[in-house]
């Protein structure tokens, strides 16, 4: 462990300059790196500038810096970052990934450790929302809010969540989860936007309920969200795994049975369908509710556009339609998101595996079809609206909850701006963005099980026709629920035009974030780029 000698008390260690540069240069680089919400991991860091002066005297007695470190790239963009520091004696059953430092003061040494792994912070985190204070912070506040829904608890217990996260995430007494953000915006976040909204202004329910947030609020300047509190969702896992689990029960029947490629019709890509008309073997091979929870999953997406649509009023929600600010907000994101894909393609050829290769290269060679592609959208023959939409949507994103499902994490998509992520889409954007999820979770149970023993070829096959009923089944629903509740989606070409379009924009979008976090899993996202291509 790193440690640093202080000429300054910790009351007054940034105005220490010997302990600002060596805690900068040698001990947060190493920590940041080491997180896993830290995003810029691969990015070239010019400098990381921490932000020292928002004290909060959480108690009578202790005190944390609400440390915001600006994380400088070469590109010049500059991310923001929350990791609340504290000192202590001790590190007693504290994890090591808690500790940043070990710190030498003029009359005594402990550590410099992250706040969130302190339990009198975590409490007292808590107190203030439930009785919604508002310290002086820096130039501004903190702001504790407390939704409608929040109890007092007799005692607080806490622990963080271990779960896959770019955030990190509180548990008190295993009935709120407060999510503390780790990247920052200079505006509130959509999430806690969202959930609130939905929560606590819209008949939907199938999200969780709001329990309280952290702002941080300035005369003059934006806000910057800091935490959001839910109730916690009583449930058996995600969505994910329990599609991967049907998925290879799936696999493991066609086996059984000996069903050939000519058993399995192709059902005509993205045609709404009935269950009940969807070919019977399709019925046959997949576990039993499977369809059941397919027209679930898609009435409980529609009711979730619907309550967003809902709005009248609120100009944050109310709905918009189709123009050319719009367009020329799409096609530029869209143009310099597909040349951003192609250059991390050429940049990371040598490392993609072999398939991964020869699709890389297709995809390469496809470049102007592609781009042609993208620009191929025109507001003018678009009649439906745009509302705020999830906008990272996909089968992590839903709990399994008791025959339901519930749909979390609104922040939008991880790569885009504060602003873009607040834009409003057509809700089949969304729709979209599960397709994808569908086709990804098909193709991954395929990769992950070779021992289900049959040509990986023949099973992807199986697999693309099986997501042609899941879409079907899923469009069915959507749309019909859609239609009867006057969700302005349009007509149906306009619905084919949409899905198309956003399931090709998700694969390119996909392809970085593969390439970025697990380069392994690129081949998911070009086998879907090259599927789209050929059908056309
Ligand atoms: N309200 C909740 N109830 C139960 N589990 C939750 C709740 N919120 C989050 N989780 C769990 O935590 C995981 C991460 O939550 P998420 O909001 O996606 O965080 P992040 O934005 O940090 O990735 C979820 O996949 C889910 O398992
Ligand atoms: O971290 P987030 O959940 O906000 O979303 C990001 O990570 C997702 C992966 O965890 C990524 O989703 C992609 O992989 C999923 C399978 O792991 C798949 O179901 C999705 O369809 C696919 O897009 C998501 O794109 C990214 O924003």
């Amino acid at each position: 462990m790193k440690w640093i000698h202080s000429l300054k008390p910790w009351a007054e260690i940034w105005q220490c300059e010997r302990f600002t540069t060596e805690f900068t240069q040698s001990v947060l680089v190493a920590y940041l790196t080491e997180c896993r919400w830290f995003g810029s991991k691969n990015a070239a860091v010019k400098r990381l500038v921490p932000r020292g002066d928002l004290r909060w005297n959480f108690s009578d007695s202790r005190f944390s810096y609400l440390m915001m470190i600006d994380v400088v790239h070469y590109t010049a963009h500059t991310d923001t970052y929350f990791l609340p520091i504290v000192f202590r004696a001790d590190i007693d059953e504290l994890p090591q990934k808690s500790v940043l430092c070990g710190l030498e003061l003029p009359e005594t040494k402990g550590y410099i450790i992250d706040a969130l792994y302190d339990t009198d912070f975590r409490e007292a985190v808590f107190l203030h929302i439930l009785k919604e204070k508002d310290p002086p912070i820096g130039n501004g506040h903190l702001r504790f809010e407390k939704g409608k829904k929040l109890n007092a608890p007799e005692a607080i217990e806490s622990h963080l969540l271990n779960a896959e996260q770019s955030n990190t995430t509180i548990v008190y007494n295993e009935l709120y989860y407060l999510k503390i953000y780790r990247k920052l915006f200079r505006d509130t976040n959509p999430d806690l936007e969202i959930t609130r909204y939905l929560s606590e202004e819209s008949f939907f329910v199938n999200s969780p309920v709001y329990a309280g947030s952290i702002t941080w609020k300035r005369e003059g300047y934006f806000d910057v969200s800091l935490g959001l509190m839910q109730q916690k969702v009583e449930n058996q896992g995600d969505a994910w795994n329990y599609f991967l689990q049907k998925n290879l029960q799936t696999f493991l029947t066609v086996k059984e049975l000996g069903i050939g490629l000519n058993d399995l019709p192709k059902v005509p890509l993205y045609k709404s369908e009935k269950p009940e008309d969807i070919p019977q073997i399709f019925h046959q091979i997949t576990p039993p509710g499977f369809f059941g929870d397919i027209a679930l999953l898609a009435r409980r997406t529609v009711e979730l556009h619907i309550a967003l649509f809902r709005e009248k009023t609120n100009r944050n929600f109310s709905p918009s339609q189709f123009n050319q600010d719009y367009q020329v907000w799409l096609l530029n994101r869209l143009l310099y998101q597909l040349d951003n894909r192609l250059n991390l393609l050429e940049m990371n050829f040598d490392r993609l595996p072999e398939q991964g290769k020869v699709w890389a290269a297709e995809v390469m060679r496809n470049a102007e079809h592609i781009r042609n592609r993208i620009l191929n959208f025109d507001y003018h023959s678009l009649n439906s609206m745009r509302i705020r939409i999830h906008g990272d949507y996909h089968l992590g994103q839903v709990l399994v909850s008791g025959g339901d499902f519930v749909i979390l994490d609104f922040e939008g998509e991880p790569e885009s701006t504060i602003r873009d992520r607040k834009v409003k889409q057509p809700p089949i954007k969304d729709v979209a963005g599960m397709f994808r999820s569908f086709h990804y979770s098909l193709f991954a149970t395929v990769f992950n099980h070779p021992e289900i023993g049959l040509p990986q070829e023949f099973l992807f096959e199986v697999a693309g026709r099986l997501y042609r009923a899941i879409a079907s089944v899923f469009l069915h629903f959507y749309t019909w629920q859609a239609f009867e509740n006057n969700l302005d989606i349009g007509y149906r070409p306009e619905v084919d035009f949409l899905l198309r379009y956003h399931i090709f924009e998700k694969a390119i979008y996909e392809l970085g974030y593969e390439l970025n976090s697990r380069p392994e899993w690129v081949v998911i996202p070009l086998k879907g780029i090259m599927q789209i291509l050929n059908n056309d």
